[in-house]
């Protein structure tokens, strides 16, 4: 299609299309639970012996609490980890499960994941220029296709309102379901889209989708327990129970199948209330003389020996079945809609933007540096050339401490950096969105340079001529050089630790272990002893070492001490510390530093590329 070609004016147009039909036949899927890397307990199968076929319409996935439906719902939309599905497969028209078919179908949880400091319009622009090919869609037509989304999901009144602001939950779902609308698939997957709604908002979300079926899209979706109005719009009906099929077939037969059963709805009952009552063994079958818990086993084997199943199986032993194996060699690698560049623009611009209207971190960030650079100004205010002043621990050796800690330690906030927005991050990144490395780049530049850079070159310009340290520019630029790697260092480790865990409370447990020890075994704090020589390694990794030394070096190398009359050059300070004060001892401290840095940052991006996107 030549680029311009696909100008939508309304959504009719491009939800057109139909559907497909997905089929799915003795899917036994196990889960075993591990804990820190370590399996606990023997695997269990969640799925059990599942077939079925779904076409263009309502297709609703219906059980208790942990019957399976959201992990049907998973393995059917590509999701849950292939690893688990040891028998059985999933075709779509036809066509194994691929990431290309993934990308392609719209998958909606109710999980925090969208941008709350942009508005509605700003979030599905978002999702229209990353998953939109800009050689097939202009500019013009990704707004029309926004627009028509806007007026077709009813979000107009709060098109210009951030996510954050006032929009309800309706609305929020309604964003949800169009941000994914937006590729126009043909096939969408809901996880649970009425769970936490009141029943006014349940309704209006399931009308959107019923609308969206008879324009012959194939929706299928899990759902507790319904109530009529809502029962009444499925076309299709599954009905789980601890892991198994009990019903699989036209929703308005279902009550004709279990009443064939010999169960008997009582007048008014919702049926949807009255198949749940089944499975939980609450309603008795009359044809059956066997206790509960027999007859709610029994579903499953009596769903397996009905006629309703015995066609669908017919059905689906006359497709073209693949092996597992054919299956799972087809998952290539996602392939995105926009080049590397263009989605750094789009993502950068949407954390640029974020940051701006959400400035406080930066704030705050400023404002500690200027605090700590007026207070470490102040007690060490014009450090004296005499000695023994200007070298014993209270001025110099401690001053420099006291800066190095502060550089280290104040960035601590950086840990938050990759838990805030796991989620959205993995959703995005899972469906198609952006490359990991754009997204770790993105949030690097614009979290390194408001954040870290600009506050430590204020603090280091207030502190260092606060302090009367060596009046020369270039040591100026030296130290305030120093003072960014230091930083840089530190925050470095901050994003490999946010980088590998989900949870603040690990997070800054993970963090202030490697900080204390490398503070505590750095050479200036703690003359080891035979005890704990054997980390005495750790110096070498130590941040806190070659900030020291590298400040020492650039404020004592040259100047000159005054003591009764003699004068003493700062290199014989330097000497008896055992620091190397020629031009590669400074620089070496600068490269160790980046070294740091740079194997933080990698390790950083390898563990996001890591995080587990499988359900
Ligand atoms: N990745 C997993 N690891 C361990 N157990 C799992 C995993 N996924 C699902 N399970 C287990 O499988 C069972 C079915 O879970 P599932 O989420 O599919 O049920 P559900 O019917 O959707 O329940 P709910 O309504 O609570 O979401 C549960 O016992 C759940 O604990």
């Amino acid at each position: 299609m030549a680029k311009g070609e696909q100008i939508v004016c309304s959504a009719e147009e491009y939800f057109q299309e139909r559907g497909p039909t997905v089929k799915f036949s003795h899917l036994h899927y196990f889960v075993q639970e591990t804990r820190f890397c370590r399996k606990i307990d023997p695997e269990k199968c969640i799925l059990k012996d599942v077939s079925g076929i779904m076409r263009p319409g309502m297709n609703a996935i219906m059980g208790a609490t942990g019957s399976g439906k959201t992990s049907l719902l998973d393995v059917l939309a590509g999701r849950k980890d292939p690893a688990g599905l040891r028998i059985g497969s999933v075709l779509v028209d036809g066509r194994a499960v691929t990431s290309e078919l993934r990308l392609s179908s719209a998958y909606v949880v109710q999980d925090d994941i969208l941008m709350g400091t942009l508005t509605v319009k700003e979030n599905l622009l978002f999702s229209a220029n990353l998953r939109l090919n800009p050689k097939l869609y202009t500019t013009t037509d990704k707004h029309s296709r926004v627009a028509a989304i806007i007026q077709d999901l009813g979000l107009a009144d709060c098109a210009n309102t951030k996510v954050t602001i006032s929009i309800n939950e309706e609305k929020k779902l309604s964003l949800l379901i169009g941000m994914e609308l937006i590729t126009s698939p043909s096939l969408l997957f809901l996880d649970e889209p009425t769970t936490g709604l009141d029943s006014n908002t349940a309704n209006c979300i399931i009308n959107l989708l019923h609308k969206l079926s008879r324009r012959g899209k194939t929706v299928i979706f899990s759902i507790h327990q319904p109530r009529y109005s809502i029962f009444k719009q499925f076309d299709h009906l599954t009905l789980m129970h601890k892991g198994e099929v009990v019903y699989a077939g036209a929703a308005d037969y279902a009550l004709d199948y279990f009443t064939n059963l010999g169960y008997q709805i009582d007048a008014f009952n919702n049926p949807a209330d009255f198949f749940m009552d089944i499975t939980n063994g609450e309603a008795k079958s009359t044809l059956e003389s066997s206790t509960d818990a027999e007859c709610q086993n029994e579903l499953a084997t009596k769903y397996q020996e009905s006629e309703l199943c015995q066609k669908v199986l017919e059905e689906l032993n006359h497709m073209n079945q693949r092996t597992d194996g054919e299956v799972k060699s087809h998952d290539e690698a996602a392939k995105y809609a926009t080049s590397f560049l263009y989605q750094m623009r789009v993502v950068c611009n949407r954390t640029m933007l974020n940051i701006l209207r959400n400035p406080q971190t930066s704030y705050a960030q400023l404002a500690l540096n200027i605090f700590f650079a007026i207070l470490v100004g102040l007690i060490y205010y014009q450090i004296p050339m005499t000695l023994p002043e200007a070298l014993q621990n209270r001025y110099c050796i401690g001053a420099f401490f006291f800066l190095i800690i502060n550089m280290v330690f104040g960035n601590l906030s950086a840990v938050e950096l990759f838990i805030k927005e796991r989620a959205i991050f993995i959703h995005e990144n899972s469906s198609g969105y952006y490359r990991t490395s754009v997204y770790f780049l993105s949030k690097i530049f614009a979290d390194l340079l408001p954040n870290r850079i600009i506050p430590i070159i204020v603090f280091s310009a207030i502190a260092y001529y606060m302090m009367g340290l060596k009046p020369a520019f270039e040591a100026f630029v030296c130290f305030a050089l120093t003072m960014c790697l230091v930083s840089l260092a530190g925050v470095s480790l901050a994003f490999l630790v946010s980088a590998s865990v989900s949870s603040f409370a690990m997070a800054n447990i993970l963090i202030a272990l490697p900080f204390v020890f490398m503070m505590v075994f750095g050479g200036y704090l703690v003359n080891l002893n035979a005890m704990l020589s054997w980390l005495s390694w750790l110096k070498w990794i130590s941040i806190f070492r070659y900030g020291l030394d590298a400040t020492f070096i650039n404020e004592l190398k040259g100047q000159l001490f005054y003591n009764n009359g003699t004068i003493l050059p700062g290199e014989i300070f330097l000497k008896a510390q055992g620091i190397d004060y020629s031009m590669w001892g400074f620089w070496q401290n600068q490269v160790a530093l980046l070294g740091i840095i740079t194997v933080c940052m990698f390790l950083a991006y390898v563990q996001l590329r890591r995080i587990n996107r499988w359900k």
